[in-house]
């Protein structure tokens, strides 16, 4: 007969490494020691760990917060794709109560921790348009398939490298990604042409963009149209991030720094 140590005896076997999220540093100075690599994930480096993985937000859900300290550490050269990783996380309180054993493949390597945390604007903010964008992409505007381009951060200087197509629906409103009803605008409004620019914040400063960056020096996979095109450039001309949703292929993709930085089926989302 089988005991729960088994069971965790099977869940620790050939551990490449262990992740700790978000340890008390109590819990921290326990495993420090441990044989093999050990590596804390969390807000900020509170206890000091020797290998540390910033998590840019406060992920609700545990396979978000597993999923990207796995692509951080990987990142940062912490692990390699193939490596077993044993997870202790915490579920139902501040204390570390679950060990999760994952293996960092190559295809967890998407590019979302990159983006999430190494953009201008907040990362809650980033979090929010993906997640708009990510859903239209599954669902398409009444069940079409649309296109997207949303330029996020650096607001004011995306604004002077792009003049309105029409009428800003957003002017003089102050409303905010992330807040539901402003989703279901920006999916409504996602049949406009051009782009929509967002602050540092998430504030919607306006739809109907039409970009005007240079395309020089800007080296993006052929076979991209004119929306990836642009919202490549921009990136280059200031330091904002773009997010697009093709209409054609119904890719997701975001540039930053003139250079693609991601690319994910929405579907595998
Ligand atoms: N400079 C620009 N600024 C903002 N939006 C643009 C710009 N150029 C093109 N677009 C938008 O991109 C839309 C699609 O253009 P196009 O088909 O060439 O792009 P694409 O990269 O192939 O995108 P998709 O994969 O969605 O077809 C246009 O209808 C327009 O709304
Ligand atoms: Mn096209």
């Amino acid at each position: 007969m089988s005991t729960p140590a088994d069971l965790l005896d099977d869940l620790t076997a050939d551990l490449d490494a262990v992740f700790v999220f978000s340890p008390s540093s109590g819990f921290y100075e326990r495993f420090e020691e441990l044989e093999g690599e050990v590596v804390v994930i969390a807000p900020e480096n509170a206890v000091d760990a020797e290998q540390f993985v910033e998590l840019p937000l406060a992920f609700e859900s545990i396979r978000d917060r597993i999923r990207f300290g796995v692509e951080g550490a990987m990142d940062r050269n912490l692990i390699d794709a193939g490596d077993e990783v044993g997870c202790v996380v915490s579920v139902f309180g501040d204390d570390n109560d679950a060990l999760v054993r994952v293996r960092a493949d190559e295809s967890m390597h998407s590019g979302v921790y990159d983006l999430f945390a190494n953009s201008r604007a907040d990362p809650g903010v980033i979090r929010d348009v993906f997640e708009v964008v990510i859903e239209l992409g599954k669902k398409g505007q009444k069940g079409k398939p649309v296109g997207a381009l949303f330029v996020v951060g650096d607001a004011g200087k995306v604004m002077n490298k792009s003049r309105p197509l029409s009428y800003n629906p957003f002017e003089k409103s102050h409303v905010h990604v992330g807040d539901p009803i402003v989703n279901v605008m920006l999916k409504e409004f996602s049949r406009l042409d051009g782009a929509f620019v967002i602050s540092d914040s998430g504030k919607i400063v306006s739809a109907y963009r039409y970009l005007e960056a240079g395309a020089e020096g800007v080296d993006i996979p052929k076979g991209l149209g004119t929306r990836h095109m642009a919202g490549a450039a921009i990136t280059r001309a200031t330091n904002a991030t773009s997010i697009v949703l093709s209409e054609s292929d119904g890719m997701v993709r975001a540039f930053k720094g003139g250079e693609l930085i991601l690319e994910i089926d929405p579907e595998d989302y």
